[in-house]
């Protein structure tokens, strides 16, 4: 929601966010790092790439996922470079996402992307996949691959992007199966690596779901945050309180102001102690904490500030706050 009905005279907001002493590596698991070695295994068998991302953030479709394998429309060079597998860039969650600045896209040159929807039942974004990866790789060479008649596709992307919500959607369209990979709300879930998976009868298409890899570098602490709010990485290795607080940093630096109607505040606030102190109110989440005095031990009643910051997360990747865009 744009600003409309109250006065913002009052409400000074940050200009920079305060990242203190904070550090990106801490947050990533080891795990990753086995996964991209294991994928890289692989990727011979692999006819095209699928690389997930999320449309709240367009910056990262600029990092490639693997290192060493360009995505061709990042790179106008490699694009006709023989040994570059083809590339679908999914940019999903487009429900949540305010896609006006999609532009920029085409501008950067960044070709063969697809905005999707993966829970919706109909999405019609999703139906275009199959004929997309067709397409593409019935264009480029197939080197050892040409006899084979069915094509495998390979799945990547940051954890939580909805890899497992593609493949199901996949083949809900395609084949109408039902699940054959976990989708879960925490990053992380899908650990079993390179498990192939049909998602299409004519022609043959499998695919290799991964479990998620983040960028190897991320570019700064910005990028980091960015995806710690989305989900990519699991909230506690950040602190709910930290991504609340640059969430509603981020809302106010781009005028969004549904949570102040979503939890009936006053007007927009920049103190994330305040915001989250009227939405431990609203939403009855207090706790007994006990005080020792100089006439013994009191239990007091507090406001739950972790649990509404939760609350508040949560209900920004429900996209219960209005859609937004990151950059
Ligand atoms: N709003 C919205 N939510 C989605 C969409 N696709 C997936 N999700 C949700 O995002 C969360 C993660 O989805 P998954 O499919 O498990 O993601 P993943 O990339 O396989 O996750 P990892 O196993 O951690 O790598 C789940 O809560 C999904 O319901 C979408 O298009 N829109």
């Amino acid at each position: 929601m744009r600003l409309s009905s109250w006065s913002l005279s009052s409400a000074v907001f940050r200009t920079g966010f305060d990242f203190g002493q904070r550090e990106v590596a801490h947050w990533f698991p080891g795990h990753m790092a086995k996964g991209i070695k294991q994928m890289r295994a692989s990727l011979r068998k692999v006819d095209c790439i699928v690389e997930i991302h999320d449309s709240l953030s367009l910056t990262y479709y600029m990092f490639p996922l693997l290192p060493n394998i360009p995505f061709s429309g990042r790179n106008p060079l490699f694009q006709e470079s023989l040994d570059v597998r083809p590339h679908l860039l999914v940019l999903n969650k487009m429900d949540l996402a305010d896609i006006s600045n999609k532009w920029q896209l085409e501008r950067d040159g960044v070709k063969n992307v697809l905005f999707t929807d993966c829970l919706r039942q109909r999405d019609e974004s999703v139906k275009k996949v199959i004929p997309l990866v067709t397409q593409l790789i019935e264009s480029s060479p197939r080197f050892h691959r040409d006899e084979d008649r069915s094509y495998c596709l390979m799945v990547i992307g940051v954890p939580n992007v909805g890899k497992s919500s593609l493949i199901n959607a996949l083949r809900r369209i395609n084949l109408r199966k039902g699940k054959a990979s976990k989708v879960g709300g925490e990053p992380g879930i899908t650990k079993a690596v390179l498990t192939k998976i049909q998602v299409c009868e004519r022609p043959p298409v499998y695919l290799l779901d991964t479990p998620g890899v983040l960028p190897p570098k991320i570019q700064n602490i910005e990028t980091g945050m960015k995806l710690a709010l989305c989900g990519t990485i699991l909230d506690h290795l950040v602190g709910e309180d930290i991504i609340a607080d640059y969430l509603l940093y981020s809302l106010n630096r781009l005028q969004r102001f549904g949570y102040v109607e979503k939890y009936e505040l006053e007007g927009p606030c920049d103190d994330i102690q305040h915001v989250l102190k009227s939405i431990a109110v609203k939403l009855g989440k207090t706790q007994r904490v006990k005080a020792i005095t100089g006439i013994g031990d009191i239990t007091i009643k507090m406001p739950n500030y972790t649990a509404a910051a939760y609350d508040f997360i949560r209900a920004f990747r429900k996209g219960e706050l209005g859609k937004v865009m990151l950059d």
